[in-house]
């Protein structure tokens, strides 16, 4: 949910207006729950969840409320919650702070609202919580709780010992696993957009920067690439770099070490076979000593950028496929291949309009209208699909996300190749499809931040792509 309420904030709807579309929620089943003359108890804690009581008790103008908070107003932790204790204060009566349980007693209402914690609940529960939920269980007042029960985790459904018994629940935007067999509970729609969850944005970014899914530390990216092009692989290496990679390789052909090695200090440029050859080319014969490297190193490799079509490197671009067994991003060139292959490497595909068709997707231009066949194609393939558009969709053959981050100076050539760099790096500290989800959406977002019109060179990406991965600059 943090994603997803992240989301809609960038889209134009803010936590604190959720918050007051909760509250209306709440307060609206607590008037199907009562008549005029009842008596309301709202118990609240210092978080949101509290905060969805707060709002709901500004609705309840037609009833007998008293509003408890569990601790003094400076301890609420939020400020939209507080925003909503200092309204009550201006305008109501019956609002009472409960700073110590010993001192919490409920006068015999006819029903509790339970809005002391929610999603945000961390642990056992602790003082005063614990106290007043088992005043609340003790009570005769039936109860209806605000998001979960309070002390019972939203996902798992665990309970703690002295969670609250609810006769009915008030749940917001989508049922949550942990209360899916509750016998009554009320989905609210609280005006979340779809666009909030299917559109990646700062949320997904700030989950993954606040470490989302460990999976070790900032990674090494291996550019397997070069050939006839120089400047691919180099953007590559580069771009993993400016997204977090700790160190960045481009192996490349003898014949092509000079150029990629003067683009810059930061890639470390290694000529693959001993160059007697002098092959201009990736051949089968440098492949074995290249997945050695690769595994030996836990590297991410970038398969692709700058290969060309040479028919021996079309061979060794597919017995690397068949022999290599970590992480890959495959891109360009080497992507035809793929579906020849049979791999236990875990691929990030990068295909564009004309890759994707030449996988077997659709060859369209508007991607968003066709996310079924570009799942069903990840399906097929086995790996996630990052296809690249004015509208780049990712999907892992279950799941899809839409990424309309970018500016339409993106076509100019190397965004891909950056592109490919970014997602290997996240790929060194994310799952498949949150590296490429993400990786859409920095790579896209970069080129907003240098807010340029035509005129946009991929090289320049690599000096906002650290601003975008912090999240930074999101409206
Ligand atoms: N999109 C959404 O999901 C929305 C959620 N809202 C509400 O926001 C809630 C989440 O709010 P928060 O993230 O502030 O978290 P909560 O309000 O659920 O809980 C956080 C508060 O409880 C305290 N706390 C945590 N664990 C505790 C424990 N074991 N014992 C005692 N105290 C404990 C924390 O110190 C903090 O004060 C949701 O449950 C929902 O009610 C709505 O306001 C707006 C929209
Ligand atoms: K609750």
């Amino acid at each position: 949910m943090a994603t997803v309420d992240h989301n809609a904030a960038a889209l134009g709807i803010p936590l604190r207006v959720l918050m007051e579309s909760s509250g209306n929620a709440v307060a609206r089943r607590v008037q199907e729950l009562t008549d005029p003359a009842d008596s309301v108890a709202l118990v609240c804690g210092r978080g949101n969840n509290g905060g969805d009581a707060l709002v709901a008790a500004r609705f309840l103008d037609d009833r007998e409320v008293t509003v408890y908070l569990l601790g003094r107003p400076e301890s609420i932790t939020t400020d939209i919650a507080r925003a909503n204790w200092e309204a009550l204060e201006q305008v109501e009566s019956g609002i009472r702070t409960v700073a110590d349980s010993r001192a919490f007693a409920l006068d015999d209402p006819d029903l509790v609202v339970d809005a002391m914690l929610g999603t945000g609940i961390t642990g056992d529960l602790r003082e005063p919580e614990a106290s007043v939920a088992r005043a609340i269980n003790d009570a005769a007042a039936s109860v209806l709780a605000v998001d979960v029960p309070s002390g019972v985790d939203a996902d798992s459904g665990a309970a703690e010992a002295d969670s609250v018994g609810a006769d009915h629940v008030v749940t917001f935007h989508d049922l949550k696993p942990g209360i899916a067999d509750h016998p009554d509970v009320t989905v609210a729609d609280i005006g979340i957009p779809a666009a909030a969850e299917e559109l990646v944005g700062p949320g997904d970014v700030e989950v993954l920067g606040a470490g989302g899914s460990q999976k070790g530390e900032s990674g090494r990216t291996y550019v397997i690439g070069g050939g006839p092009y120089t400047g691919a692989p180099a953007l590559a290496g580069g771009a993993s770099l400016s997204a977090g990679a700790d160190l960045a390789f481009v192996a490349c052909p003898e014949s092509v070490f000079d150029p990629i090695a003067g683009y810059s200090e930061d890639l470390i440029v290694q000529p693959y076979g001993d160059g007697a050859d002098g092959a201009d080319h990736l051949t089968p014969e440098q492949v074995p000593d290249l997945v050695d490297v690769a595994e030996r190193h836990d590297d991410v490799v970038v398969l692709g950028p700058g290969l060309g079509r040479h028919p021996e490197t079309e061979a060794a671009a597919r017995q690397f496929l068949a022999e290599f067994s970590g992480t890959a991003v495959v891109d360009a060139d080497a992507l035809a291949l793929v579906p020849e292959v049979e791999t236990d490497a875990t691929l990030v595909l990068t295909p564009n309009r004309s890759e994707l068709a030449e996988l077997g997707g659709p060859d369209v231009d508007d991607l968003a209208a066709h996310t079924d066949e570009i799942r069903d194609l990840a399906a097929d393939l086995g790996h996630t699909v990052l296809a690249k558009g004015p509208h780049d969709v990712i999907t892992d053959g279950e799941r899809v996300r839409r990424c309309r981050a970018g500016t339409p100076g993106m076509t100019v050539g190397g965004t891909g190749d950056t592109l490919a760099g970014v997602v290997a790096a996240l790929l060194a500290r994310a799952e498949p499809f949150e590296a490429a989800c993400v990786g859409s959406y920095v790579n896209g977002r970069a080129a907003e931040l240098l807010d340029r019109g035509a005129g946009l060179r991929a090289t320049e990406l690599q000096e906002t792509i650290p601003v975008a991965l912090q999240g930074g600059d999101d409206e």
